[in-house]
């Protein structure tokens, strides 16, 4: 049996970090996918069969396992109906097996991703035998959601695969609510052990789609009543969203006052830009861009005192301001990729040719599409 499963990527137009310690935040999902195909063997074959393999196609990597050895090393209770955190000690046990794969060290980033596999796919379908095979046409570690993308994507294939009606649909469809929910809690464990301490809004959007306010696990569905249209840069500066994300942690920790304005400064922004993004007002939509431009402005300006931004970041904002335009990190920052807003009109050649001629990576994306998808 084969079920294949995709899942969006996303951008996050404002609050990344403050989300984290409690404020508003506004995503959206792209139209850059993950796709996983989980291909299970029939039952006769799969007592020669006793592998659980994972194949990243994109990379040319593949790791196997005999689910005799994972069943010796996973502790048995960490396979249970409802999504659960994974303990220390079974990440610990886990650590081990991935640790046998030996990962080129030149990869060794993706250590956190194949332990998160291994937890949600022995986690959600138990220690049997299959075969899962991963592309994605996100960059990795660049903010746009490549890790929730990865969790959301595996766990609706393998909730996919124990549902029972699979009549056969022409291309994708959606999952219904009760099983995005669940997926949805259980790629949160999964960013868990990629992130850390998520806030849970990249999982979220990358589930459910469109574009969603987001605030401490609330949920707002927002209707967009105006053209949006955002440049992505990608500075290729590699980063780890763990690490950013427990940099802001320990800088609140020394200046929680400080800090706790500065959530708060976020907060507003997130709840105005999501107003204006809604609004059915006749306001013309230069207006509309020209405020958004400015909440971005702020909200750039507040990641900066967060510790968050990069020099490569700060380029991208200064040779897209000669243009008159503006832009803001997006996801986690520390480089990754950055967002300029494309005001009605705007003609992008000459910004993205001196951009592309500085090393960065441009490209435009259709925002607040699909969330995660299946296909049998
Ligand atoms: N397709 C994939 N296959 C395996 N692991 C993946 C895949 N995509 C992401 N990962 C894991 O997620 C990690 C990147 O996650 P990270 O949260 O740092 O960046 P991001 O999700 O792209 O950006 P952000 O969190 O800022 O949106 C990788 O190092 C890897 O461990
Ligand atoms: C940096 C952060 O706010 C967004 C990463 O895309 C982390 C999170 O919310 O989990
Ligand atoms: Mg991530």
């Amino acid at each position: 049996m084969e079920v294949k499963a995709r899942a969006p990527g996303k951008i996050i137009l404002a609050g990344e970090h403050a989300v984290v310690h409690g404020s508003t935040a506004v995503a959206a999902a792209i139209d850059l996918y993950t796709y996983v195909t989980l291909r299970l063997p029939l039952q006769s074959a799969a007592e020669n069969n006793d592998r659980l393999t994972l194949q990243l196609k994109d990379l040319s990597l593949e790791f196997s396992w005999s689910v005799s050895r994972l069943k010796e090393v996973i502790p048995c209770d960490s396979s249970t109906s409802s999504p659960a955190s994974c303990s220390g000690e079974t990440l610990k046990s886990i650590a081990v097996l991935v640790e046998e794969q030996n990962i080129p060290e030149e990869k060794i980033w993706l250590s956190s991703g194949i332990s998160t596999f291994l937890w949600l796919y022995t986690s959600i379908r138990g220690f049997s035998p299959a075969t899962v095979i991963i592309t994605t046409e996100l960059p990795y570690g660049s903010g746009l959601g490549s890790s929730a993308a990865f969790c959301v994507a595996l766990t609706s294939a393998l909730i996919a695969s124990s549902i029972l009606d699979k009549t056969h649909h022409e291309g994708w469809s959606s999952l219904d609510e009760t099983n995005l929910e669940l997926l949805n809690k259980w790629a949160f464990e999964g960013e868990k052990i990629i992130h850390g301490k998520p806030s849970g809004i990249d999982n979220t959007v990358s589930a459910y789609g469109n574009m969603i306010k987001f605030c401490s696990g609330e949920i707002t569905r927002l209707q967009s009543n105006m053209p949006l249209r955002m440049l992505i840069t990608n500075t290729k500066v590699g980063r780890n969203t763990k690490a950013l994300v427990s940099g802001v942690s320990e800088r609140t920790v020394r200046h929680p006052d400080a800090m706790k304005s500065v959530f708060n400064a976020v907060d507003s922004i997130s709840k105005e830009l999501a107003a204006i993004i809604q609004s059915k007002d006749q306001n013309s939509v230069t207006e509309k861009e020209e405020s958004i431009k400015e909440l971005m402005e702020i909200n750039q300006g507040l990641l900066q005192s967060m510790g968050v931004s990069h020099s490569s970041i700060d380029t991208v904002i200064r040779t897209t301001l000669k243009h008159k335009l503006t832009s803001k990190l997006t996801g986690a920052g520390g480089g990754g990729c950055v967002l300029t807003l494309l005001p009605t009109g705007t003609v992008v050649d000459k910004v993205v040719e001196e951009l592309e001629s500085s090393g960065f990576q441009c490209f435009t994306a259709s925002i607040g599409g699909n969330g995660a998808e299946i296909c049998f």
